[in-house]
Parts: structure tokens; C-alpha cells; sequence
């Protein structure tokens, strides 16, 4: 079997709705993303997409289950190791770009760099290199209200992919954009994540480019079941 880069299993969330008592989102989510691997994750709004990706990518713990991260078991590591796992193995885009507005696309991809010690110089190499890539490497000057919005998030791919992380997730990353666009975006996004080794899993309600991953997944009552 081929090596697996994320591997969830037994994930289990409740949240406590005050009056309303408590609801169980994820109730034993199992999940194994293969090295190399591109999955979908389809599920109606509420369904607790955001919950589980936000658990795989270490930002939120899970109540029961265990997440591995490229063998490696992140149940029980301390805050300081985790918000190390996660700056360094795992990749965020949303729906909505979250680039800093003040500075530019190249600049937004050159300081998560920065952050992890690389040196200014190489930074900005593969922060062009990357926006080269995605088809807006003219725009590498550009802040990001100066771009469409596929630019922008042609932008936030890169940045996520700036510290060569092994996991990318990914929450409707084309859901603010038209379908044209949205169509265009995911295909530089998949360019990108192709032949790096990387294993993605992206959240999605369309179910056209769900098709294009290597494989589909859903979440039915809390437990992942196939596509
Ligand atoms: N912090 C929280 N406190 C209480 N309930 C929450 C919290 N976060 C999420 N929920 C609830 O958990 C359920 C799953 O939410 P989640 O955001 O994971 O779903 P989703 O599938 O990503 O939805 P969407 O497609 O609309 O983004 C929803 O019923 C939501 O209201």
C-alpha cells in the first residue's frame, strides 16, 4: 500500500449550542490521504466539513480520534510543537483569500517564508517561481486589491504551498468565484499540487470539479463514507 501523508481515524467532535443542548458533528471520521493524493470532500452546508479540516490541519482538537500527520501521531503534542507541525507540514486556502492587504501578492507568499527562516532571497525566488506557475507571475508586484478575484486566489494557493507542506486543505477555495473562473482557478491549483508529492483535500460543492480528484468522499452522519 502506498504511504499514507494524513491519516485520521476514530475523529469525534461535539459542540455544546448553549439552550440547545449539544450536537455531534463527527461521530468516528476515518480518513487515510495516500502521498501524491487529491480527495474531495463533499457534504451538505453543516455537515461539519470546516470542523474536520480544521482538526486534520491541527487548528482545532478533536474530542476522541487521532490525526497523523506523514506518520507522525499529533494526539497529545504540546501547543508549541503542534503551531510548529502546522506552520511547517500543513497548507490552508479558503473561500475568501485572506492576503494581507498592505503588501503585495509576492510579499504575501515571501513572509510565511520568513517566518520559517528562509533567507529573503531564495523566499522571493520561489514566491515568483510559484506565482509563475499559476499564471500571474506580471502581477508578482500587485497588491491584492488590485487583482480579479481568481488572481487573488491563484495568489493564496501559492502562499499555502510557499513552505512546501505535505497536506494542503482546502474549504470551497473556488466558492466566491464564477463557474468559468472557479473552473480555470482549480486547474491552476491542481497544476500546482500535481508532481509535488503533496496530498490535498478539498472541500467542495461542486461536484464537477470533485470529479477531477483522484478520488471522492463524503460526510454522512459524522462518518466519512465514499463518494
Ligand atoms: N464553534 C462552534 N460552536 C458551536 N457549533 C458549531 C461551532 N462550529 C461549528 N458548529 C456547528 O457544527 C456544525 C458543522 O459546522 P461546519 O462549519 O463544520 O460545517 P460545514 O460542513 O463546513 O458547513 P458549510 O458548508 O456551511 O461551511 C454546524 O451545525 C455548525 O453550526
Amino acid at each position: 500500500m502506498s504511504e499514507a501523508m494524513l491519516r485520521l481515524t476514530g475523529i469525534e467532535k461535539t459542540y455544546n449550542k448553549g439552550q440547545t443542548g449539544e450536537v455531534q458533528v463527527l461521530a468516528g471520521a476515518d480518513l487515510t490521504l495516500a502521498k501524491g493524493e487529491m480527495v474531495a470532500l463533499v457534504a451538505p452546508s453543516g455537515a461539519g466539513k470546516s470542523t474536520l479540516l480544521h482538526i486534520a490541519g491541527l487548528l482545532d482538537v478533536a474530542d476522541a480520534g487521532r490525526v497523523e500527520i506523514g506518520g507522525e501521531d499529533m494526539t497529545g503534542l504540546s501547543d508549541r510543537r503542534r503551531t510548529a507541525v502546522r506552520r511547517q507540514e500543513v497548507g490552508f486556502v479558503y473561500q475568501f483569500h485572506h492576503l494581507l492587504p498592505e503588501f503585495s501578492a509576492l510579499e504575501n507568499i515571501v513572509l510565511p517564508q520568513l517566518a520559517n527562516g528562509v533567507a529573503r532571497k531564495s523566499a522571493q525566488a520561489r514566491a515568483q517561481e510559484l506565482l509563475e506557475q499559476v499564471g500571474v507571475g506580471a502581477r508578482a508586484g500587485h497588491r491584492p486589491s488590485a487583482m480579479s478575484g481568481g488572481e487573488q486566489q491563484r495568489v493564496a494557493f501559492c502562499r499555502a504551498l510557499a513552505n512546501s507542506p505535505r497536506v494542503l486543505l482546502a474549504d470551497e477555495p473556488t466558492g466566491n468565484l464564477d463557474p468559468g473562473t472557479s473552473d480555470q482557478v482549480f486547474g491552476a491549483l491542481t497544476g500546482l499540487v500535481r508532481g509535488t508529492g503533496l496530498s490535498a483535500l478539498i472541500a467542495t460543492h461542486n461536484l464537477d470539479l470533485a470529479a477531477r480528484m483522484d478520488r471522492v468522499v463524503k460526510l454522512d452522519q459524522g462518518q466519512i463514507v465514499a463518494g
